[in-house]
């Protein structure tokens, strides 16, 4: 396989009239990862939503491994090895952490036990809390359920909008250790940031967004090395 894992063209997409999303196009590497940074209200978590099979795109395409999956639906997405981490209601809170996982491997019963076993090496606090309803985890843990659900459907592109947001500042540094963790098994990851320096610290490129298109796609240190990016985006880095 020598092409990209993900090539996005010409996408278009909103919730209705107009497009949020104009005209996005670029590709990611297999086994890389990208972070997506920009201003609130930028379409980042559109975009991502678009990729994950939630939000349908007027226009444009989505190819994973070369396949066309433009416009298929989220769930048919993780048949495809795609899995999307939203931003919020990302689990089930009346059930179990366990049955919650077992919901991210739903199709995949010859494969669950060992899926989850998976998910407990790289998040051990979801076995001791494996009986616990979702809905009673703290916020860091939901995320790592979360994420959890997503690594269930074994996937070999990861969507993850905004991991770190809502952690505290150790957990933060947790979950992106655990981002790279996975991606160093070959999980390529596309990932919508506010936490720029971090998500950008562990990733192979950059994407900023403005006003609903790609502004600059960068190898991620040179974005942070972007004097306009920083004073923007960053904060003061003096
Ligand atoms: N479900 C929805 N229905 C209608 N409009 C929406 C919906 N979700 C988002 N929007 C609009 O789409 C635009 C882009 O929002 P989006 O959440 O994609 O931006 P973002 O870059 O992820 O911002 P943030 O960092 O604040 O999450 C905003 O104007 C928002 O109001």
């Amino acid at each position: 396989m020598t092409g990209p894992l993900l090539a996005v063209e010409g996408l278009c997409a909103g919730y209705g009239k107009g497009d949020i999303i104009k005209d996005v196009t670029f590709e990611l590497s297999a086994g890389s990862i990208t972070t997506i940074i920009g201003p609130n209200g930028a379409g980042k978590s559109t975009l991502i939503k678009t990729l994950a099979g939630v939000v349908r795109p007027r226009i444009g395409s989505v190819r994973v491994d070369g396949d066309d999956l433009t416009g298929m639906v989220a769930n048919r997405m993780a048949a495809h090895g795609v899995a999307y981490v939203p931003q919020e209601a990302n689990v089930f809170r009346t059930l179990t952490v366990q049955e919650n996982l077992e919901m991210g491997a739903w199709t995949a019963t010859d494969t669950r036990h060992e899926r989850m076993e998976h998910v407990f090496e790289l998040f051990p606090v979801l076995q001791e809390r494996s009986a616990v309803r979702a809905g009673n985890l703290s916020g860091g843990q939901r995320q790592m359920a979360a994420f959890g659900m997503a690594m269930m459907v074994a996937p070999r592109l990861l969507l993850l909008d905004e991991p770190s947001a809502g952690l505290s500042p150790k957990m933060v540094g947790q979950m992106f250790e655990t981002v790279r963790r996975v991606n160093e098994t070959g999980v390529g990851v596309l990932m919508v940031e506010q936490n720029a320096i971090q998500g950008l610290g562990i990733a192979d490129r950059g994407i900023v967004m403005a006003a609903g298109e790609i502004k600059l796609n960068l190898p991620a240190s040179e974005l942070l090395d972007n004097a306009e990016v920083g004073e923007l985006y960053l904060g003061t880095r003096q």
